[in-house]
């Protein structure tokens, strides 16, 4: 079997074409979505990423700042940024780009982000609401891939999702929203025991461990979905979590990296921006 390649890249495309009709409608009705984006040194993967999200943002018609700041900036005048940020009406969405710093606290920044400017969707206000199934602003990375499976006409209900990762960020949300959509769920992780026998029993492959060629064809199951999030660079190049030719041979469906989840992830923070500007306007 050869699989199906699902490229995040064009459906993000199809997306946000979708979005500038949107974004066009709000601003007939004087309401613009504007976004800022926080970022603290330069650390040259972070500084690409960000650039991706203002281009993206530009495109859909979106407002966008990118506030850059020294490295060496104290937690409480970034604290204070946010307060002003979370203060000004012109603002809807607010990220920080993470991690910061090791002498801020990645959490303590987190909280101090306004609920509903949280388009990250990490504060805890926004992750409680998403354990108890209520809508809210979804993980970016998570909302993405769920989104990449529906549109690929894969069903959810009663499958056997594995997931390898457990981070805040990425492992454990999107176990949620997929139990969210009926399916069953297994986090992998550091200590796991004989991995390769959870992951072959995987109707769908969730590889968020940020280690370079894991998983490989064999530890696959016949027929199933292989959805790659590593971002990890091996000799300047982006690759991910999977191995992705001897993969593509045992999997029904598989995301590359680059051109999968990453602008999928994108895309999905466009979405949460827009949802915060039609909130705050009661649309
Ligand atoms: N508060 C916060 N929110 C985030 O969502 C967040 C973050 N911090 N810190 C860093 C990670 C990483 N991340 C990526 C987003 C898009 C691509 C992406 O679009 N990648 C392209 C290629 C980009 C390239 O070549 O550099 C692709 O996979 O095709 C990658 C990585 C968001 N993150």
């Amino acid at each position: 079997m050869t699989a199906e390649v699902i490229y995040g890249k064009q459906l993000a495309e199809d997306l946000r074409q979708e979005m500038k009709e949107e974004v066009s409608a709000l601003h007939t009705k004087d309401i613009r979505p504007k976004l800022v984006v926080v970022i603290l040194g330069e650390d040259p993967a972070s500084m690409s990423y960000v650039k991706g999200k203002q281009r993206a943002s530009e495109k859909v018609g979106m407002d966008s700042d990118l506030i850059e700041l020294p490295v060496e900036t104290s937690e409480r005048e970034l604290l204070d940024l946010i307060e002003k940020l979370n203060q000004d009406p012109t603002v809807h969405g607010i990220l920080v780009q993470l991690p910061v710093p090791d002498h801020i606290s990645d959490q303590k920044i987190i909280e101090a982000i306004h609920p509903d400017k949280d388009v990250d969707g990490f504060h805890p206000a926004n992750v409680g609401k998403m354990m108890t199934g209520q809508d809210t602003f979804f993980p970016c990375t998570p909302y993405g891939i769920l989104v990449m499976l529906k549109r690929a006409d894969i069903t959810l209900e009663g499958k056997h999702v594995v997931i390898i990762g457990r981070s805040n960020l990425v492992g454990k949300p999107v176990g949620q929203l997929l139990l969210n959509e009926n399916a069953t769920v297994t986090h992998c992780h550091s200590r796991t025991k004989d991995m390769q026998s959870h992951t072959k029993q995987a109707d769908i492959l969730i590889v968020a461990a940020g280690k370079p060629s894991l998983i490989s064809g064999e530890d696959i199951k016949e027929g199933a979905v292989v959805i790659d999030v590593g971002v990890n660079r091996v000799d300047g190049k982006l690759t991910g979590d999977v191995d992705f030719d001897s993969a593509k041979e045992v999997a029904s469906h598989i995301t590359p990296v680059p051109k999968g989840v990453g602008p999928m992830t994108i895309t999905m923070l466009l979405h949460n921006t827009i949802k915060a500007a039609k909130r705050i306007h009661n649309q």
